[in-house]
């Protein structure tokens, strides 16, 4: 990674320790770094992403500084993987060929040593959903981004949640929607991170990123982001963007703090959800790097945290 040359905050030499734990100033002038690095490298991340926030989708990646692409066939998927620096799949709006798109865009992704983010949206809706979050399991994403409900699904599925159901309403995800609170959710994220070695982004009123090993809580927002449809799919494509530049806990802590300040700032200049949305692009694009690295977040260790 280049040393951005604008940034008034300096990060630690090796960006990519991502294994250790770090502190919370140095967490933050790593995400500074990330924001200033997307601004002035314009990284592709790719996505296979659900057809009803697609546009939505690239439009916050390109508002951060990164361009999107959108792809469906298993070769193109194989074809992002390489061109990328880090690809996005959002299982929102399933198509018979993401049976093969899905398997082979996450093996493509390992072959490559190219990140992978994944959103389960709507975990539990029909079959196809089930097997792919099983298939991907011996290719697991860097970043798993979704609402509280839907980490805990993908806990269960893949063999990790131990007692960490306890916490869970049961009723799985309501549509796309969560039924659970997100700090119902830690132990299912913290379990889901050791499996993965990446991080693990649950979205909700405050949010929380771990790696793992650190659990942080990071506040902001607005309620009318449940107002608009994509709010949480766009945040997974935007932790692509910045996992271009950062390691995953960097990337996922810079999206989500970047989505609480552009939240509070839409909700301030906007007249109902419609000009909600816009305003919050709009937010997006203006946010600067210093910003976004002294975002409302609160960091502890997952060592308390009985995650298997
Ligand atoms: N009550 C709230 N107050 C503030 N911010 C919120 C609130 N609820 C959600 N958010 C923010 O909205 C964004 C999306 O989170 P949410 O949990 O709604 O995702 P999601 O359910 O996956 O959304 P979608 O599937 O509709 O894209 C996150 O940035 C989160 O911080
Ligand atoms: C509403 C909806 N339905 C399938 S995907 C999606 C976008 C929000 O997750
Ligand atoms: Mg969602």
């Amino acid at each position: 990674m280049t040393e951005p040359s604008t940034c008034a905050i300096s990060a630690p030499a090796d960006a990519c320790a991502s294994r250790s734990t770090r502190t919370e100033a140095e967490l933050r002038a790593f995400m500074a770094r990330a924001v200033h690095e997307v601004r002035e490298t314009n990284p592709l991340a790719p996505s296979i992403t659900n057809t009803v926030t697609q546009n939505f989708v690239a439009n916050a990646q390109l508002a951060v500084g990164g361009s999107a692409a959108m792809v469906y066939l298993p070769d193109e998927g194989e074809c992002v993987a390489a061109l990328g620096g880090a690809v996005y799949i959002n299982l929102g709006t399933l198509l018979p060929v993401y049976e093969q798109t899905v398997p082979a865009t996450a093996r493509a992704c390992a072959a490559a040593g190219k990140p992978w983010v994944l959103d389960p949206v709507g975990i539990g809706i029909g079959s196809l959903r089930t097997q792919l979050i099983e298939a991907v399991h011996e290719n697991p994403p860097a970043i798993l981004r979704g609402n509280a409900s839907e980490i805990i699904a993908v806990a269960e599925l893949w063999g990790l949640a131990g007692d960490s159901s306890d916490d869970a309403s049961g009723d799985g995800p309501r549509g796309v929607d969560s039924t659970d609170s997100v700090d119902a959710a830690e132990r299912a994220a913290v379990a889901c991170a050791r499996f993965t070695g990446g991080a693990v982004a649950v979205s909700g009123a405050t949010d929380l990123v771990t790696d793992g090993a650190q659990v942080a809580r990071l506040s902001g927002g607005s309620p009318l982001m449940t107002c608009i449809t994509g709010s949480g799919c766009s945040l997974g494509g935007v932790a692509a963007v910045y996992a271009c530049v950062a390691d995953p806990f960097v990337a996922a802590l810079t999206a989500t703090a970047a989505y609480n300040l552009a939240g509070l700032r839409a909700a301030e200049a906007c007249s109902g959800s419609g000009s909600f949305q816009v305003a919050f692009l709009d937010a997006l694009y203006n946010l600067t790097a210093e910003e976004v690295a002294e975002a409302p977040l609160a960091l502890a260790s997952a060592s308390g945290t009985q995650a298997l």
